[in-house]
């Protein structure tokens, strides 16, 4: 049971270490004739990639895709897709530090216990750059949902202490925080140097949106649509906290402010407000799904930190290597290809079982 397979129709398998020779994905289930747009899912990569700009870490790689299989002629064969990138800016030197000693935050010490064995190069599988494939397999899984025009669009809401005020997604964001609040987004650029230049490193919150969703997606128990959400959201490195529509404010409200008033206007139903995030039940209710994922500080910092070693001894430890001083800007991207690979994946199961 290694963990790295996800979805039941729209099935996703990454491989792949930070510091090994190549990172890539196999997605099995994605229909035979999608136009396969890899520039799309090129610039889906880049808006991820280490080293676009100064917010992230200095680490740059190219992050260029290659199809090895399952597309002819453009389009998509019904076959598996395995698509790969090759790491180009390995500089596995700088890790001799965490060898034998566990950075606070990080998975060191559990993979340690886990495995006994732990690929010390950078974060080795739990290394954020992991998630370059998923982006990948999310922007193939954004290319189905396309065509039955369910569009995603994730934006920072927060830094530190820094909230957007403006949370209109409706228009394009031109800043690299993927901020909807260009004036907000200034500060926060201001909060992540500042971390940065303390040898330090700050969380933040994403807000994601889903507009063009039809009802009906998702099961009534278990595998209810904002609980995969959740799990896929989550699995992501360093999240640490999901709620959809009015989440944890919902507990300070009264049945008669947090329901969703309905009614029905030209023949369609419609709700006032959309305190459910989209979601009644486990089930997709038509109303755009809105959820926000809180992601910690970055836990690799420069600043010296007490910590233990394999030994078992208190030690201290002054992290090298190259990190990002905060995961948010690079984490926007990754939040979205989640959601489009969950969607894709319960569209297909309703689509082949549940349709009316
Ligand atoms: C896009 C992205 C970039 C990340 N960059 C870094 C980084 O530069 N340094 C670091 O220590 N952790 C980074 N992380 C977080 C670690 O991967 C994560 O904290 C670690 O795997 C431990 O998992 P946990 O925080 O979920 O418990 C990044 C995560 C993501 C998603
Ligand atoms: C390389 C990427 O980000 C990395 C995420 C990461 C971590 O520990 O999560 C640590 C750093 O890399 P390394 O594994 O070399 O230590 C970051 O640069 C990437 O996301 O593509």
């Amino acid at each position: 049971m290694a963990g790295n397979t996800f979805g039941t129709l729209f099935s996703v398998n990454t491989f792949g270490e930070s510091h090994g020779p190549a990172l890539g994905v196999t997605i099995d289930g994605l229909p035979a004739g999608i136009k396969f747009d890899l520039d799309f899912i090129q610039s889906e990569m880049n808006r991820r990639r280490p080293g676009a700009n100064s917010l992230g870490t200095t680490r740059n790689e190219g992050d260029e895709i290659e199809v090895i299989s399952g597309v002819f002629e453009g389009y998509s064969t019904g076959c598996p897709i395995t698509m790969i990138i090759k790491n180009t800016s390995q500089k596995s030197q700088d890790y001799s530090a965490i060898k034998d000693v566990f950075r606070p935050g990080h998975a060191d010490y559990t993979y340690t216990e886990k495995f006994g064995i732990r690929d010390y190069r950078g974060g080795g599988r739990s290394s954020g750059r992991e998630t370059s494939m998923r982006v990948a397999a999310g922007a193939v899984a954004k290319l189905l949902l396309k065509e039955i025009g369910i569009n995603i669009k994730a934006g920072t809401i927060q830094i530190g202490d820094v909230k957007a005020k403006k949370l209109d997604f409706d228009h394009t964001f031109n800043n690299e925080l993927s901020c909807p609040d260009e004036e907000a987004a200034i500060l926060m650029r201001d909060k992540i140097k500042d971390a940065k230049d303390n040898l330090d490193s700050i969380g933040g919150i994403i807000e994601c949106h889903v507009s063009g969703m039809l009802p009906g997606l998702g099961d009534p128990c278990f595998d209810k649509l904002d609980a995969l959400l959740a799990h896929a959201i989550l699995s992501i490195g360093a999240c640490k906290g999901f709620e959809i529509g009015s989440g944890f404010e919902s507990a300070k409200l009264y049945g008669s402010q947090n329901n969703d008033k309905m009614h029905v206007k030209d023949g369609k139903v419609t709700f006032d407000t959309n305190n459910a995030g989209g979601i009644l039940g486990g089930i997709s209710n038509g109303n755009n799904i809105i959820f926000r994922a809180a992601f910690k500080p970055t836990p690799s910092i420069y600043k010296e930190q007490e910590t233990i070693n394999k030994s078992l001894e208190n030690v201290k430890i002054q992290i090298k290597g190259r990190h990002d001083p905060c995961i948010v800007p690079r984490a926007v991207v990754v939040v979205e290809a989640m959601t489009a690979i969950v969607l894709a994946d319960r569209y297909l199961v309703w689509r082949a079982y549940e349709s009316r």
